[in-house]
C-alpha cells in the first residue's frame, strides 16, 4: 500500500488541472423511468489510470459511453479528448480506444488478420507496419497465425487491447476487460497499461477486482447510478472513518450474525478463515470485542466499498432499484 500511495503522489505532483482528458459535469440518463446515472461528474488526467468501480447494473458501461459518445446525456456535458461529448462524438469516437465487455473480434480469423482488418476498417496507412507494431508492442508477434477462436480468455484481451491500440489513442475506455482472465495474464494486462500510462495514454478501466482497483492512481465508485466516492484507495478508505478488527478461527459465521446485533458494529465481512468487524466508535467497538481475541488491522479498499454498498442499498436501493 506504501508504494501504491508514493506513486499516486507522484502522479498527482506531475498532474494539473489542464490535462484532464476527460471532464464531465452533472451527467444524467434514464432509460425509460430508471433513472441509471446520477448527476455524474468525472475527471481523468493525462496519464491517469481511473478505476471505474460499482455493483452489477450500477451505470458505469452507461457514463462510459456517454463520456465516449456512443451515448446522449439526458442532461449535464463535458469534454474528452478535448472535443464536446454532446456535439463532437464522431472525433472522441475516432480517437478514443474502446474495449467492450464482450470480446468482439472475429473468431474466424487468426490475430494478425484480425488487426489487419482493424486497420482497414480505420483506413490506416502503412497497415503492415502498423499491425507488426501492435503484435510486437502486446507480445502476441509468436501467435500472430493463432485463430482468435482457440485464444485462452487472457490472449483474447490481450487481442482486443492491440486492436484498440491500433491508432496509438491518447485515451482508453476499458469496460471490464479482464473480467474472467486467469491472475497471471491480469498481471500481464496491467502492466501493459501502466506502461502505457507512462507514455502519457489516460486509461478508464471498469472492474470488480479489488487487487487491480488498488493498482490505479484514481478510483471512483459508483453504485445505484450514485458516484459515492472519488480519490486515491488512500483518500477513499480514510473518508470512511471505520476502524477494523480481525477474527480468525472456526464458528465465524456464529460470531459474525451475534456480532452483527452489537449497535457498536457496521459490518462483518468474512474473508476465508477471517472475519472482519468494523465500526465507526473505536472505544465502543473494543468493548463489542471485548470477549474474543481479535487484532485491530487497517481497514482495506474491499471493506470500504462493502460498507458504501450496503449503505447505498439502504438508502437508495429500495426506492431507486435498477
Ligand atoms: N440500452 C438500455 N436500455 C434499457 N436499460 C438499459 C440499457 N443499457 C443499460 N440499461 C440498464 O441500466 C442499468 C445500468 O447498466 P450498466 O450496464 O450501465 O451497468 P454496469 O455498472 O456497467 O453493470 P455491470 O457491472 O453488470 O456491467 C442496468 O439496470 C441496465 O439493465
Amino acid at each position: 500500500m506504501r508504494f501504491i500511495c508514493i506513486r499516486v503522489s507522484l502522479w498527482k505532483s506531475l498532474l494539473n488541472a489542464s490535462d484532464a482528458v476527460i471532464d464531465v459535469r452533472g451527467l444524467n440518463k434514464y432509460f425509460g423511468d430508471k433513472h441509471v446515472v446520477k448527476d455524474l461528474s468525472l475527471q481523468v488526467g493525462r496519464g491517469e489510470i481511473l478505476g471505474f468501480l460499482g455493483p452489477n447494473g450500477s451505470g458505469k458501461t452507461t457514463a462510459i459511453r456517454m463520456m465516449c459518445g456512443l451515448l446522449t446525456p439526458d442532461s449535464g456535458e463535458g469534454h474528452c479528448l478535448g472535443y464536446d461529448i454532446r456535439t463532437q462524438s464522431d472525433a472522441i469516437k475516432r480517437e478514443a480506444g474502446y474495449m467492450t465487455q464482450k470480446f468482439s473480434y472475429w473468431e474466424d480469423l487468426s490475430i494478425r488478420e484480425n488487426l489487419d482488418f482493424v486497420a482497414r476498417i480505420y483506413e490506416l496507412a502503412n497497415r503492415k507496419h502498423v499491425v507488426d507494431e501492435a503484435l510486437e508492442t502486446l507480445g502476441l508477434t509468436s501467435r500472430s497465425s493463432q485463430l482468435a477462436r482457440s485464444l485462452s480468455g487472457g490472449w483474447k484481451q490481450r487481442l482486443a487491447l492491440a486492436a484498440c491500440m491500433l491508432r496509438h489513442p491518447k485515451l482508453l475506455l476499458l469496460d471490464e476487460p479482464t473480467a474472467g482472465v486467469d491472475p497471471n495474464a491480469r498481471r500481464d494486462f496491467w502492466e501493459e497499461l501502466h506502461e502505457l500510462a507512462s507514455q502519457g495514454v489516460s486509461v478508464l478501466i471498469s472492474t470488480h477486482y479489488m487487487d487491480e482497483a488498488e493498482r490505479c492512481h484514481k478510483l471512483a465508485y459508483i453504485a445505484y447510478g450514485n458516484l459515492l466516492a472519488q480519490g486515491s484507495a488512500e483518500s477513499i478508505i480514510d473518508s470512511q472513518k471505520l476502524f477494523t478488527y480481525e477474527i480468525t478461527g472456526s464458528n465465524l459465521m456464529e460470531i459474525s450474525k451475534s456480532l452483527e446485533k452489537s449497535p457498536a458494529i457496521e459490518q462483518t465481512v468474512i474473508f476465508g478463515s477471517t472475519l472482519h468487524v468494523s465500526g465507526k466508535d473505536p472505544i465502543a467497538l473494543e468493548n463489542a470485542l471485548s470477549h474474543l481475541r481479535s487484532n485491530a488491522i487497517a481497514t482495506s479498499l474491499e471493506d470500504v466499498f462493502i460498507y458504501l454498498m450496503k449503505h447505498t442499498r439502504d438508502n437508495y436501493g429500495e426506492i431507486h432499484e435498477l
